[in-house]
């Protein structure tokens, strides 16, 4: 087993019609990792995701899958990964069972091991009491469980899971997580992207947040966290008409230590400081001693998804930016180019067999 389960160096993906999709891409993804690829929509995840099972030739750069070359050796490469696409490859009129062995016939899987494989995977995601019923009559998270279900009768060693779980509740969410927990800690790789921060949280041990088709941050969820810089003071106004001048007076020196965010937002204001929580009161009476009304306030710790806006943000042109842009670490494209391993051009293939 290689190091890496994926090593992508300096990847660019452009569409036919001149779309710069990807852009300078590096993913080093360690065999065993369970990997969180995230970023807005149009951001570039699903072309890197079809790049890396090989159904884009990347434009430029170099892509190794379990030690394949995605582009010398895709046959190798898809024999090796499991994907669960966004669109469903479940067969509504056949039942659980008969999926997974039309996906047994597809991956090739020996037919003296299908029997057991099958078996096994239907107690895996929890499906063996309705093997025989037909998919249609299934839920949206029993469907989806089957349709992961599908994606490993090859036993992969590297599994993606694009956007996983949209549109299943709290419930059926959880018992996926259960599932790709258990997957990850029988000795898949897994490489998820999904658009619900906390399920990143929960699950991943790194991820790579992209977007414009560039990586801007990278970390473990708690390293991003900790690069927001503190905690968060979230005060709600009376009026909101007000918070302009409330984020004056918070701004003004001595309120909170240096290197403070501080924003209005839709209903008020707020602060990411390391001093948040303890110098929030101090707040709260210079905006008293202002005549402006607090209705509300909450401190609490950054979220992943605090992690992301302040990241996105940070890229967006401009539009909202001040003199307090959020103090997150960000990913350049570096100066590695060591991806120039005799690729030739735009969709060549570079040698070896
Ligand atoms: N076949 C295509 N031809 C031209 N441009 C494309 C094609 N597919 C995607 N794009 C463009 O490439 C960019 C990246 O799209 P991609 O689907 O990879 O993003 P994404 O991060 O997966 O978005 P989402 O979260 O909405 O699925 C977008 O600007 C998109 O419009």
């Amino acid at each position: 087993m290689t190091e890496y389960a994926i090593e992508a160096r300096d990847v660019a993906v452009t569409y036919a019609d001149g779309t710069e999709a990807v852009r300078g891409v590096d993913l080093l993804v360690e065999t065993g990792e369970f990997f969180g690829f995230l970023g807005p929509n149009g951001a570039g995840k699903t072309t890197m995701i079809k790049t890396l099972v090989t159904l884009l030739r990347p434009t430029d750069g170099s892509v190794t899958v379990n030690g394949f070359d995605a582009v010398a050796e895709p046959r190798s490469v898809r024999a090796t990964v499991g994907y669960m696409a966004q669109e469903t490859s479940v067969d509504p009129e056949l039942t659980a069972r008969e999926n997974l062995r039309f996906a047994c016939d597809a991956y090739g899987v020996p037919r003296g091991e299908r029997s057991d494989r099958i078996d096994e995977l239907l107690a895996l995601v929890e499906l063996t009491d309705v093997a025989d019923k037909v998919a249609d009559d299934f839920s949206g998270g029993m469907k989806k469980r089957l349709d992961a279900a599908t994606a490993l009768v090859h036993r992969p060693p590297l599994v993606f899971l694009d956007e996983p779980t949209t549109g299943l509740d709290p419930a059926a969410r959880n018992r996926l997580w259960e599932y790709f927990r258990r997957i990850n800690d029988e000795g898949t790789t897994v490489f998820l992207t999904t658009q619900y921060l906390e399920e990143a949280d929960q699950l991943c041990d790194r991820l790579s947040v992209i977007q414009d088709g560039a990586v801007v941050a990278e970390g473990t969820p708690e390293t991003l966290k900790r690069r927001v810089g503190g905690e968060i003071l979230a005060v709600e106004l009376a009026d909101p008409e007000t918070s302009d001048r409330a984020v004056a007076i918070a701004r003004e020196e001595g309120v909170f230590a240096d290197g403070a965010t501080i924003e209005p937002t839709e209903v008020g204001l707020a602060v990411t400081a390391r001093d948040a929580r303890t110098r929030g009161t101090d707040l709260l009476v210079a905006l008293r001693d202002a005549g402006i009304d607090v209705t509300g306030f909450d401190v609490r710790a950054p979220t992943l998804d605090d992690v992301f806006l302040a990241v996105t943000d940070d890229r967006s042109g401009g539009e909202s930016t001040s003199a307090d842009a959020a103090p997150i670490e960000t990913v350049g494209n570096g100066g590695d180019s060591s991806g120039s391993d005799g690729r030739t051009g735009p969709g060549e293939t570079g040698g070896k067999r």
